[in-house]
């Protein structure tokens, strides 16, 4: 099973040029908001058409401007899940999961429609309208109805941006198991780091209608290898970089030296380190220990992110250095220690660019 994608489309003010390949493990598409994730899937959907370019699945092409050769959608044999699902209201669950088998695919219709009913565990649910299901129950129709044609590559467009917290886990879980059993291509797009983390084990990072970067998931977000992957990958601190030695480097905007385990060029340009990454210092003798103060607070009911400041002087209303996300244990056995506060950058956690 293989996508393969090169194309390009020029749009009023936005150029999309893609080029990857993907194979049974699910790819993300991960970026910032008008990056060209939905054109791109559009674009593989034949729902948009590339100016130029060749979109090739398991050697069928479906796009070659060269060749002009552009497969109608239906023929793509591609499966949808996009935000708004967009079942049909007026065909009941085993309806709206039926509309398409037939012309698709021989054998027994009615069996299928009960295998996908029970894939997403809506038994009894069958004679149901849209209107009389949750918006999680709609969302697993969309995703059975995608499946049930038995595509060759399935694509996913947000499909869980309209969930609330609880269904949207659910339905991550969920449709992890499901795709453990689908053999096909799968494209996974969101602007969701958490999301894409979960469920992909590829990813593609794209940014201005161009890809940043692309790898295996855990390598991406280690080392992601611009500025902009570091932050579309989650990264929230950085600060303007100056090379001192091949192993230290000089953080302006935070005033301090910084000790690397990589080497680095004399054209590093950034210095980065995850919210998360920073940690307590318990031997103030270890590389990269600086003192810190607290500016402000800001809690989830998990999580505390406390916005510090490297230098002892004020900062203005709003203004930090650095975000530090702890546990809201840790915060309770830190609130009340004496400040400064000892915080460690971990030379292996640092984020070079
Ligand atoms: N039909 C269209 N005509 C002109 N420009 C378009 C059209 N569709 C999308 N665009 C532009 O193409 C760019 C990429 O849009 P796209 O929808 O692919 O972004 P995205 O990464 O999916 O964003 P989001 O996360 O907000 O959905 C945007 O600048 C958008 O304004």
């Amino acid at each position: 099973m293989e996508l393969w994608v090169d194309i390009q489309k020029e749009l009023p003010g936005f150029t999309l040029d893609v080029n990857f390949e993907t194979g049974m493990d699910i790819l993300g598409l991960l970026g910032a908001s008008g990056s060209g994730k939905s054109m791109t899937l559009r674009c593989i959907a034949g729902i948009d058409t590339p100016d130029k370019g060749r979109i090739i699945l398991n050697g069928r092409t479906l796009f070659d401007s060269k060749k002009g050769i552009n497969l109608p959608c239906r023929k793509r044999k591609l499966g949808f899940l996009f935000q708004n699902y967009a079942l049909f209201p007026n065909m009941t669950v085993e309806e709206n999961i039926g509309f398409g088998i037939g012309k698709l695919k021989h054998g027994n219709r009615r069996a299928i429609i009960k295998e996908m009913v029970k894939m997403i565990k809506l038994e009894g649910l069958e004679k149901r309208y849209p209107s009389q299901l949750s918006g999680g129950q709609q969302q697993r129709v969309a995703l059975a109805r995608a499946l049930a044609i038995e595509p060759e590559a399935l694509l996913l467009d947000e499909p869980f941006s309209a969930l609330d917290d609880y269904l949207r886990s659910h339905m991550v879980k969920q449709l992890t198991e499901t795709l453990s059993n689908y053999s096909g291509v799968t494209l996974f797009v969101t602007h969701n780091m958490d999301e894409v983390y979960r469920i992909c084990n590829q990813l593609v990072v794209l940014s201005l209608g161009k890809i940043e970067v692309r790898g295996r998931k855990e390598e991406v977000f280690r080392k992601p290898p611009s500025l902009v992957a570091a932050q579309l990958t989650g990264c929230k601190n950085f600060s303007r970089a100056k090379y001192i030695s091949p192993f230290e480097v000089e953080a302006e905007d935070w005033g301090i030296n910084l000790k690397t385990r990589q080497e680095i060029s004399k054209q590093i340009n950034n210095v980065g380190i995850r919210a998360y990454a920073i940690e307590l210092a318990l031997d103030e003798a270890q590389d990269n220990v600086f003192s810190c103060w607290l500016n402000f607070t800001s809690e989830t009911p998990s999580r505390m992110t406390a916005y510090l400041s490297m230098q002892h002087e004020v900062l203005g209303r709003g203004n930090y250095h650095i975000e530090w996300e702890i546990t809201k244990q840790m915060w309770h056995e830190l609130k009340d220690k004496p400040q400064p506060w000892k915080i460690r950058f971990n030379a292996d956690e640092l984020i070079i660019v």
